[in-house]
């Protein structure tokens, strides 16, 4: 049956919409709690076949809406500095301080403007308003490499672990794939890894019972442990995916991140060779420190793939061009915001085009 885009709104967002709710302890004002619709889905969705052309629409007004802090940032002043007239050193002056202030860095400043620079050699470029088609044409070139979805069709169970520091969007990442890849077709199970937070574990089961996503928990448990029986139980069970979450820890917290290596070995002595993706969660807020981020996380634990979230809440998105500069790990999806339709998977094209819109 083809579904239309407001219906599966209804039947992936009610769902999100509870994750949310449980996720965390809740304040104690009442959640409004939507009147419908009131069941929910009792067996695993069947896979939805997308309105292709709406979703687009709609995800591309949402990037492009959930840029415009970054954009206003970039974009303004380059509206200024582009406006007609000579390409001399005073603008490559100015554009590099832009691309500073927009959280690109020094690295991939100064790299961005060399491509410009040849590119202004090569073209015979003369008036500036040239020039925004060439920053475009360089940032394309730098992120474009970062473009490679995450294919989980390679190993049964394909498995997840999923980090990063502590409020990144993990729980909520894993939410919103959840949703996603049970819309595909595909069976999934989580570990509650995150056994630091005492909620975590409960809330994440609720959860699960809603959306009748297994969720393998431990009482008191140890997060390599937890998440050794969940894989052990999805390779009994013949689930397709595994997402192990994890608690949320500074790379400068060196325990932590001891023990989220151990996690990582006892997976792959459930497993050889998992987990097949380690996906870093980045909340975009954190600007250059995301960059610190990826290089720590990556030293420790090899990471395979990221995800940028809260792209919505910032000005500085350009933090993904000195993330490609200094270590082009593979951007696999993008938070624009907390509805399950606000991540996607990253399209450098897409991107710039909401950024230059
Ligand atoms: N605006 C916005 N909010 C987001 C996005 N992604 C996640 N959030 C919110 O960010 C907050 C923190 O997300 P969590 O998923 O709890 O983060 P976490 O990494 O699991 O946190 P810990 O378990 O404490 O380490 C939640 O309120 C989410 O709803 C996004 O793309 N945009």
């Amino acid at each position: 049956m083809r579904l239309k885009y407001y219906e599966i709104q209804v039947k992936v967002s009610l769902p999100l919409f509870m994750f949310n709710l449980f996720k965390k302890d809740k304040p104690a004002e009442p959640t409004p709690i939507p009147q419908q619709p009131t069941t929910l889905p009792s067996s695993i969705p069947e896979a939805p076949i997308l309105d292709q052309a709406t979703n687009n629409l709609s995800w591309a007004e949402k990037l492009k809406q959930g840029l415009s802090r970054t954009r206003n940032q970039l974009g303004g002043q380059l509206v200024g500095l582009f406006g007609g007239g000579k390409i001399d050193d005073d603008v490559y002056e100015e554009l590099e301080t832009i691309l500073l202030t927009s959280d690109v860095g020094v690295a991939a400043t100064q790299k961005l403007l060399d491509d410009i620079k040849n590119r202004v050699k090569r073209q015979s470029l003369s008036d500036n308003s040239q020039l925004r088609e060439a920053l475009k044409q360089a940032l394309l070139e730098l992120l474009t490499p970062l473009q490679k979805p995450l294919v989980t069709s390679t190993h049964k169970p394909f498995v997840i672990m999923l980090t990063g520091v502590n409020g990144a969007g993990k729980t909520t990442t894993i939410g919103k794939l959840a949703n996603q890849f049970q819309a595909e077709g595909k069976s999934v199970l989580i570990a509650a890894g995150d056994t630091f937070r005492a909620a975590a574990r409960e809330q994440l089961q609720v959860w699960g019972e809603r959306n009748n996503v297994h969720v393998v928990t431990q009482d008191g448990g140890d997060p390599a442990a937890v998440i050794f029986d969940a894989v052990n139980s999805a390779k009994a069970k013949g689930i397709d995916i595994v997402m192990a979450d994890t608690a949320g820890r500074l790379p400068t917290q060196l325990n932590l991140m001891e023990e989220i290596r151990k996690v990582q070995r006892v997976i792959d002595k459930a497993l050889p060779g998992a987990p097949h993706e380690v996906l870093l969660v980045l909340d975009a807020n954190t600007g250059q420190n995301a960059v610190m981020q990826v290089n720590a996380f990556d030293d420790a634990l090899g990471v395979t793939g990221l995800v940028l979230s809260k792209l919505d809440g910032t000005a500085k998105g350009g933090v993904i061009a000195a993330i490609a500069q200094s270590r082009p790990i593979p951007i696999r999806y993008i938070g624009v915001g907390e509805d399950i339709a606000d991540l996607r998977p990253f399209n450098a094209s897409e991107f710039i085009e909401a950024l230059f819109s």
